[in-house]
């Protein structure tokens, strides 16, 4: 792992201890199993899928270690709005505090504003979070398989299931790959970005994803700028994105959302 990854791992742990403390899990399971039931994540990129677009996962992003402050007047609900009139398929939120600026707030902000399936895109270590983003209101949750066994991968996915919820599973080298196609997940997300250098490469999706089973949805994730960025995905099989930065960098939002799509 990554020192950046152990050090945010660190500090994951210490706010799950304290959120079992504060809304233990009888509480938050009875929180959401009220919520309305989850808006289908997979489904969703699916279908545009099979229409022949582009499945775009837009995410809510203020700043990140990587590039520092992204959006200084951000507003997330205002940013995905902008998302689903520019054509996204489905939001990604942000919702870990000290390294994003990140909240849980933003989801269920986020989630009253448009109608999208939303992904809750933080460090999952711990099925009792799986339970905390359906009881704050996502439909899928990120799975990234550097921070976790095997052991911890499966209960994490065993405890979105039983909430009907999807899971992401983000995948960076070909070892984690293999380990992603032993989970029952369908979607694999394959990051570019390289959280030891933080430097991002189209050439490690174009590279895994051949590797990757049939059955499998693919995410290209991180680094994707441009149409031709899209393009050179698509060629390599890959037609579902998640896109924060580039997006979210800029003024008008909707029109930059609606470019990017342009196949
Ligand atoms: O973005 C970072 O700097 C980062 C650092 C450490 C862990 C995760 C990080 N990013 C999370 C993501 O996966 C991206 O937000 C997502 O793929 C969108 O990437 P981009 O389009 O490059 O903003």
């Amino acid at each position: 792992m990554s020192d950046l990854l152990t050090r945010i791992t660190t500090y994951k742990r210490e706010e799950i201890a304290e959120a079992k403390r504060q809304r233990p899990l009888a509480a938050l399971r009875e929180r959401a199993a009220n919520m309305a039931p989850p808006r289908g994540f997979l489904a969703a990129i699916e279908q545009r899928q099979r229409q022949g677009e582009y499945a775009l996962i837009a995410e809510v992003k203020k700043k990140s270690p990587s590039k520092g402050l992204i959006r200084a007047d951000f507003d997330p609900a205002e940013l995905a709005r902008a998302y689903e009139a520019g054509g996204a398929t489905c939001v990604s939120v942000l919702t870990d505090g000290p390294s994003f600026d990140g909240s849980l707030v933003h989801l269920d902000v986020v989630r009253t504003t448009v109608g999208l399936p939303l992904l809750r895109k933080d460090f999952m270590l711990d099925p009792y979070q799986v339970v905390e983003s359906r009881a704050w209101g996502a439909d899928a949750i990120l799975l990234m398989l550097s921070t976790v066994d095997d052991d911890t991968a499966l209960a994490i996915e065993d405890a979105a299931r039983e909430f009907g919820m999807d899971v992401l599973v983000e995948v960076h080298d070909g070892e984690e790959l293999e380990r992603a196609a032993r989970l029952r997940s369908r979607l694999i997300g394959i990051n570019n970005r390289d959280l030891k250098t933080m430097e991002t490469s189209l050439a490690t999706a174009e590279n895994l994803a051949p590797q990757v089973p049939e059955g499998k949805v693919i995410v290209g994730e991180s680094g994707l700028r441009t149409p031709e960025d899209l393009k050179r995905m698509a060629a390599a099989g890959i037609t579902a994105f998640l896109v924060g930065e580039s997006l979210a960098r800029v003024p008008d939002v909707e029109s930059a959302t609606r470019a990017l799509l342009a196949q």
